[in-house]
């Protein structure tokens, strides 16, 4: 079954910038198809127009233009049964610090619907599945960042629904919290096959936990494929190459480049450039080397990472599209639903 179906999700939020009004183009034609089971990755720098597209496909924001069907009904038109089919864990995160955390999932679980026996069971199964055993009298202003985060997934899973949004899961949390969380999520999907989408703009969050990835950049959707497909259609693996003896650096500069049609580049005694497929190639290359009397100090090769992509679709590493400065503009109408 397809959960998600959306052609040409447009969001424009009416801004104020000192006295002009200014338009954003948040999400500028999103079309997307997610199957049952799937767990999507979306990737993308702060502002690409992740979240608003979640906020979208969630209900919770009602889209300029395009259409979207979510478990088989109409965002708009059939909101409710959208959201009685779906789990949504925000950025933000759902709990209250001061509620005992048992009783909250329990009357969240309520609210769809659930008798208490139902959810009391099955929410003390999502604390022992996410390793919150212990804290159900717990409130959450005395838990860990990572406690509090598994506490808003389970939230979010009380009702059993069969698609989940998770809008960056992981954010905030140290390293060992943040593969506790990863295991988590795999898991979700092994017990319950259902079908995850999840924001991030953590290459190794997207890489670890997606079947498939979807770069999203200034609204729009720029690739869409497995980590292993973007990785190897855009750019080839990283071979670099010290040279021994500094004579024989333009020589091996050459045989390098007699693999590849990208630029090699010479800095020192290092050579390197990429080449697709190195696995296959850097056997003859090295016998190449070998026969012509160059001596190599080292060799080393790197698959091709996430954010090489980026920078091939965008022509802008990650890094720097998240250290550009956010325009200060200040809401000024949004069309929500709720
Ligand atoms: N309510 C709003 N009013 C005006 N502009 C908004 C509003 N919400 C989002 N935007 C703008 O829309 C663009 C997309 O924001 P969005 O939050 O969807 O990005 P994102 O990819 O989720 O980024 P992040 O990783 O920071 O959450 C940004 O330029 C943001 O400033």
């Amino acid at each position: 079954m397809r959960m998600i179906e959306a052609r040409g999700l447009v969001q424009v939020f009416q801004t104020k910038q000192g006295r002009q009004k200014v338009e954003v183009r948040a999400v500028d034609g999103v079309d997307l198809d997610i199957e049952e089971g799937e767990v999507v990755g979306f990737l993308g720098p702060n502002g690409a127009g992740k979240t608003t597209t979640l906020r979208m496909l969630t209900t919770l924001l009602k889209p300029t233009a395009g259409t979207a069907t979510v478990a088989g009904y109409d965002v708009v038109t059939q909101s409710e049964d959208v959201r009685r089919s779906i789990g949504y864990v925000s950025q933000a995160g759902g709990v209250s610090t001061f509620a005992r955390a048992g009783e909250e999932v329990m009357d969240h679980g309520m609210l769809y619907g659930r008798t208490k026996a139902e959810v009391e069971k099955r929410g003390k199964e999502l604390f022992e599945q996410l390793q919150l055993d212990g804290l159900w009298e717990r409130t959450a202003k005395t838990m860990s960042g990572g406690q509090k985060r598994r506490l808003d997934i389970a939230m979010g899973l009380i009702h059993d629904p069969s698609l989940i949004f998770l809008d960056e899961p992981t954010t905030g949390l140290d390293p060992q919290a943040r593969a506790n969380l990863w295991e988590h999520i795999a898991d979700l999907r092994k017990r319950h096959g259902a079908t995850i989408c999840l924001t991030t703009h953590y290459l190794d969050e997207a890489d670890a936990l997606s079947d498939r990835i979807v770069i999203i950049d200034r609204g729009r959707i720029v690739a869409s494929d497995t980590p292993d497909h973007l990785k190897a259609a855009v750019s080839g693996d990283l071979v670099d190459l010290e040279i021994a003896d500094a004579a024989h650096v333009a020589d091996a500069a050459g045989r390098l480049g007699a693999l590849t049609e990208a630029d090699v580049v010479v800095d020192g005694n290092r050579v390197s450039g990429r080449i697709p497929k190195a696995g296959r190639a850097v056997p003859g290359l090295l016998r190449d080397l070998d026969h012509a009397g160059i001596v190599l100090d080292a060799i080393e090769v790197h698959r091709p990472t996430l954010d090489d992509v980026f920078l091939t679709l965008t022509g802008r590493s990650l890094r720097d599209a998240e250290a550009a400065p956010e325009t200060d503009v200040e809401p000024v109408a949004e069309g929500s639903l709720a």
